[in-house]
């Protein structure tokens, strides 16, 4: 099968590395020097589901049209790479994987013919260097349709299914929303500047981002979502979170989630933006949170403290040390 990939980064990289092994035609989209690395040496992946080069065709849009394509970039920049394809891929079934709340459903207009379905990725991958991704943690990724039919998204699963693990699920917002709760764990990695698995051996800390989950799951839940989307937040969880004192929901949260995480140090990918010297997708992430939560008559002062000092730290790369951060985040 031709599979096109938009945004060869950490996961696009990933799936491009691991649909190439077993045999597909793989033709990836990147820019700048990822681009050139790829072209020259290839595509590295690297960690969680061993070693691979991908000897890749790379382009800055894709060439032909693939049967199957992927959207993997940072949600900032998806309505652009969509609209560099859409010749492209007119028609084409597209898996938009992506966090935040606008995944598929913001590419209506570019991509107006795609049976479009969205995704949420557990998989920990960083892209730190060009033309090398590292999985530190492979992990579930769930699928969710927007405009394609059951069929459609259970054929995309099939072919990710066979490099990764993959889920499907009926309700795409709840999985977004779902996943925009774990995504509160990012905010500690990237105020921090360590790895989450860092960043939460403060228990301080990791109390701001219960706060920042329950804030989360109220909004949701304002909005009528139904949070059941992700295997890594089951129900009990997002009770625990919302219910139980914080201080005790923060441990909760440690033995749930961030156990998850495994033990490979993770920069998040808030991180690996800041790192790289990129945008962050705070705005989609807490922003959207706080957006919501003012839409729909919630307060969200933790989400919104964590949009301010993430955007600080964009600006001036002052990383801040987890007990003055939690501090930073107390609304
Ligand atoms: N990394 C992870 O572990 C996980 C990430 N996610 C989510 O997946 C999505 C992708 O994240 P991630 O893989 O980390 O992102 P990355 O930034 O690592 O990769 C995206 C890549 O796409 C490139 N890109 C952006 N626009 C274009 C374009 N128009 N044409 C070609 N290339 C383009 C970017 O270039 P440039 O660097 O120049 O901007 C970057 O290299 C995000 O929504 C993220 O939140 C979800 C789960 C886990
Ligand atoms: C799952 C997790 C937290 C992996 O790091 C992620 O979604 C991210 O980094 O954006």
């Amino acid at each position: 099968m031709r599979i096109g990939i938009i945004g060869a980064g950490a996961l696009g990289g990933t799936f491009a590395a691991l649909l190439d092994r077993v045999g597909h035609e793989v033709v990836v989209t990147a820019r700048g020097a990822q681009l050139a690395a790829i072209r020259e040496r290839g595509l590295r992946l690297e960690g969680g589901y061993g070693e691979v080069l991908a000897r890749v065709r790379a382009e800055e849009a894709l060439p032909v049209t693939p049967d199957l394509a992927l959207l993997a970039v940072k949600a900032q920049d998806a309505a652009a790479a969509a609209a560099q394809n859409a010749r492209a891929l007119d028609g084409v079934p597209v898996v938009v994987v992506q966090n935040g709340l606008q995944g598929p459903q913001a590419l209506a207009a570019v991509l107006p013919t795609s049976p479009r379905t969205g995704a949420a990725s557990m998989i920990a991958a960083s892209f730190l260097s060009p033309g090398v991704v590292t999985v530190t943690a492979p992990g579930v990724t769930v699928l969710a349709a927007e405009t394609a039919t059951a069929a459609q998204r259970d054929a995309a699963a099939a072919v990710l299914g066979a490099v990764v693990e993959v889920r499907t699920a009926p309700d795409l917002a709840g999985l977004q929303w779902s996943k925009l709760v774990v995504n509160q764990l990012n905010a500690a990695s990237a105020i921090t500047g360590t790895p989450l698995q860092a960043a939460l051996e403060s228990r301080a800390l990791t109390t701001a981002v219960a706060a920042a989950m329950r804030e989360t799951i109220r909004v949701a839940r304002a909005d009528g979502v139904r949070l059941e989307g992700l295997p890594a937040l089951p129900p009990a969880l997002i009770r625990a979170i919302d219910r139980l004192p914080l201080p005790l929901a923060s441990r909760v949260l440690r033995r749930g989630v961030a156990a998850r995480m495994g033990d490979v140090p993770n920069p998040g990918s808030t991180l690996q933006s800041l790192r790289r010297g990129r945008p962050t997708e705070i705005d989609h992430l807490s922003g959207a949170v706080v957006a919501e939560g003012e839409r729909l008559g919630v307060p969200t002062p933790v989400n919104r403290r964590i949009v301010e000092v993430v955007h600080a730290i964009e600006a001036t790369g002052a990383f801040l040390p987890a007990g003055e951060a939690a501090r930073a985040l107390q609304a």
